[in-house]
């Protein structure tokens, strides 16, 4: 490659959201009047990839779009955030994936998400991306495409010792077990902890066990995020598990908050692999705390130049 190699590479998923507010949700058959409409970028894969590229790493999406409105408006999204669009792929087999959201005014909610292009998403783009991926510096995948897919982008960075960040959000409780073997760094939740190990983790000792557990199922390390309380971090060949705090701060929206850790995470293990690894996290803590005092996804998401010196 004569080009530079990407820090950030994410296979993943591409969600276009259209959010209505209204003071209830409607019933089956009815019609009623919402007060607020708007479209935001969402889709764990892109969120966690335009969080690193806002902090500053060299990025590159490998994802599939419908050829639609929806879809060159994801694309220019990348392309607004500096991340590479060589790998975005256009089909017209399937609509850009979309979520629809209702919000009522007590802030529930009623989606329906409609995957769309993103589980098209397979070896034919994993091909195309594999000299850029084998050169890259992290790979980061989730579950919002197909899990073959993501399980076969870990494996071909696993080989060409590019390091993994794998998210297995949204959950799935029959999860392969080479997810684990694949994962530099396994990132999950505490109720995507819970589901895996079948067990509660709702603080941060439940969390510390679950991270052991996970940690023997043969990841390199395990992060568990506990929303306001930070996140553990558990590393294979280190005996106790850390807590790593976080400050506290006035949430107004949490959404998003994990893929801006997630993306924060993946740009720090770029930068400087040979930083530890709960130093990454509290850093990647304080990223994801900016995103949660702000509403929406990515617009709630730092650039480098909202923050402090010292996370660089
Ligand atoms: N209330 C909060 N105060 C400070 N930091 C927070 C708060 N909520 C989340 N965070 C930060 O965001 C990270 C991820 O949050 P969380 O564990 O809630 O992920 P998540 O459940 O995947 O989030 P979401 O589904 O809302 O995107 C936390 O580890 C923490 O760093
Ligand atoms: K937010």
């Amino acid at each position: 490659m004569t080009e530079e190699a990407f820090d950030v590479m994410v296979v993943g998923s591409c969600m276009t959201d259209l959010v209505s507010q209204a003071p209830r949700l409607p019933k089956a058959g009815e019609t009623i009047h919402g007060h607020k409409f708007f479209i935001g970028f969402g889709g764990k894969g892109a969120n966690q990839c335009i969080q690193a590229a806002r902090l500053g790493a060299k990025t590159a999406m490998v994802c599939k779009v419908g050829k639609d409105f929806f879809g060159d408006n994801y694309i220019r999204n990348f392309k607004d955030n500096g991340v590479h669009t060589d790998f975005v792929g256009q089909t017209s087999d399937a609509a850009t994936g979309a979520a629809s959201i209702i919000v009522n005014n007590a802030g529930e909610n009623a989606i329906v998400i409609v995957a769309g292009a993103n589980m098209l998403l397979g070896s034919g783009e994993l091909q195309s991306a594999l000299p850029a991926v084998s050169h890259a510096k992290v790979l980061v995948c989730q579950l919002e495409i197909s899990p073959q897919t993501s399980l076969r982008a870990l494996r071909m960075a696993q080989e060409n010792k590019v390091k993994t960040i794998f998210n297995p959000a949204p959950a799935i409780p029959d999860l392969d077990p080479d997810f684990y073997r694949v994962s530099d760094v396994f990132c999950c939740n505490e109720s995507e902890a819970e589901l895996l190990t079948g067990s509660s983790v709702a603080n941060v000792e439940e969390a510390c066990r679950a991270g052991q557990e996970l940690l023997k199922r043969g990841c390199g390390s395990v992060i568990i995020t506990l929303g306001p309380q930070g996140c553990v971090v558990l590393k294979a060949r280190e005996s106790s598990p850390k807590h790593v705090p976080t400050a506290a701060v006035t949430a107004v929206d949490t959404t998003g908050a994990g893929d801006s850790f997630i993306g924060a995470l993946a740009f720090y293990m770029a930068r400087d692999p040979t930083m530890p690894l709960e130093e990454m996290a509290r850093r990647a803590n304080e990223v994801a705390g900016v995103s949660v005092q702000a509403v929406g996804t990515q617009v709630s998401y730092p650039f480098k130049r909202d923050l402090p010196a010292e996370l660089f």
